[in-house]
């Protein structure tokens, strides 16, 4: 399939930026729809009229995707007369009835979005837009599954335009009529005029970024539905640590990148550790602020489409060292060396036993075991009941609580997946 990315914008409400090249919660706007496009297009057509989208691309998507760029010298002509050019390209290598996707070079687009919309005919349409200001969209009115107007100024209108298409080489001929009769064309009259089918999408995120407001609102969106985890995470993570660790991760999710976070977050684990060594109670506050910082590596990971394998490993393998670490501080200030032994096999075992699930099942324990999710003794609880233990200066009691309750959530797993879990 082919993808047209409508690039030549002027950016007038954003001082001239070149808007595709925008940073939104730590991805450029047309990296973020390349690389979400990419799993469904073999080629990319970008309407462009600044240099800068060439060097970009160029510099950072060279031999990765198949692309050409078609040249608006005249974008006060408007987005149609784009949509125009980028058909004159377009009829020399599709198919008479084969299908490709247009895209606008500002809007910001989620996964799930691109995923339902890409199975989509015509227009994309949202009929209950939860992101965007309405007054400013482009509004729709549809008949029998059709555009019958369009327009951001309609009275009465059901949806609003997403901006995403999925056209069929038959619209060129209605953009050409289009140019021909006017000098300055929207792409909105060029698919009034076909009388464009409608899908409709609601609920999922996607913005049009014209103002700085948009920017930042994109930013938050992203930051904030990407950035949660679907399973995994314990009461204190849902409940408390995402909503602290989330404020911090839309204010850096475009200045640090996913690993630098993890290392970062567990540097301050270790010195957390440390701390405990000489002032225990400040040591768990410590170890607590540790647990909520550790959840942004995850979600700018998620925000900015930078997940990795090596990411989750490190992020996985780093926490358990900080927790060894914080353990063996509590061991040394108790004296109490058995019992510490068990909390720590304990401890690393939660993890060891939900890991190795996924290594062996290839599925995510919490997903296929829906009841493991409200086992007590994740990371994010047990970091908080040793803070709250540390800040009473009960340690040997911890260390027996700890002891008892990890090993036993373990067993429990065990017994789980023998019962829910096996093939
Ligand atoms: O003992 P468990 O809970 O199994 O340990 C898991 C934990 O290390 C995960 O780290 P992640 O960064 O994904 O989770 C954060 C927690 O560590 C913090 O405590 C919490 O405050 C934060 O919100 C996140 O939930 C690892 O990815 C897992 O591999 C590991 O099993
Ligand atoms: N450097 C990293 C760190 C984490 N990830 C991904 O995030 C998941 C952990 O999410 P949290 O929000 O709980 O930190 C981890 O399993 C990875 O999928 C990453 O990609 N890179
Ligand atoms: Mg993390």
């Amino acid at each position: 399939m082919k993808a047209v990315i409508l690039a030549a914008g002027r950016g007038t409400r954003l001082g001239g930026t070149v808007k595709p090249l925008l940073k939104v919660a730590g991805r450029r706007i047309i990296d973020r729809t390349i690389i979400l496009l990419s799993p469904y297009v073999d080629e990319f057509v970008i309407v462009a009229h600044s240099r800068k989208i060439e060097e970009y691309l160029e510099k950072n998507w060279k031999g990765k995707i198949r692309y050409r760029i078609v040249w608006n010298p005249e974008p006060e002509k408007g987005n149609g007369y784009s949509f125009y050019l980028a058909g004159e390209c377009l009829k020399q290598i599709l198919n008479p009835d084969e299908k490709f996707v247009l895209v606008m070079g500002d809007h910001v687009y989620s996964k799930e979005f691109v995923e339902r919309a890409i199975e989509g005919e015509g227009l994309i349409c949202d009929c209950n837009p939860k992101y965007i200001d309405v007054d400013e969209a482009t509004k729709v009115k549809c008949s029998g599954g059709r555009i019958e107007d369009i327009g951001k100024n309609l009275k009465s209108y059901d949806c609003v335009d997403t901006g995403f298409f999925i056209l069929t080489p038959e619209i060129f001929s209605v953009a050409e009529e289009a140019v021909r009769e006017k000098e300055v064309i929207g792409l909105s009259e060029i698919v009034g005029r076909a009388k464009l089918k409608v899908t409709h999408i609601s609920g999922l995120f996607w913005m049009d970024v014209d103002t700085k407001d948009e920017l930042k609102k994109a930013r938050k969106c992203l930051v904030r539905l990407a950035g949660v985890k679907s399973y995994g995470d314990g009461f204190i993570s849902r409940n408390l640590n995402r909503r602290l660790s989330l404020l911090i991760s839309e204010r850096i999710v475009d200045f640090a990148t996913p690993n630098q976070l993890t290392i970062l977050t567990f540097l301050f684990g270790i010195f957390s550790a440390l701390v405990a060594l000489v002032n225990i109670p400040l040591g768990g506050i410590l170890y607590q602020i540790n647990s909520i910082l550790d959840g942004m590596d995850g979600e700018v990971a998620r925000a900015s489409l930078r997940t990795s394998k090596f990411g989750g490993w490190l992020d996985s393998i780093l926490d358990r060292y900080v927790d060894f670490a914080f353990l063996v501080a509590l061991a040394i200030a108790s004296k109490a060396w058995l019992i510490s032994l068990f909390a720590l096999i304990g401890s690393v075992m939660v993890s060891y036993s939900t890991e190795r699930y996924k290594a062996a099942y290839f599925e995510d324990i919490y997903r296929k075991i829906p009841v493991m999710r409200y086992l007590p003794g994740k990371r994010d609880e047990r970091i908080f009941v040793i803070m709250v233990f540390c800040l009473l200066g009960y340690i040997v009691e911890l260390l027996w609580l700890l002891a008892v309750l990890t090993n036993l959530r373990v067993l429990v797993t065990m017994l789980a997946v023998w019962r829910y879990g096996k093939r």
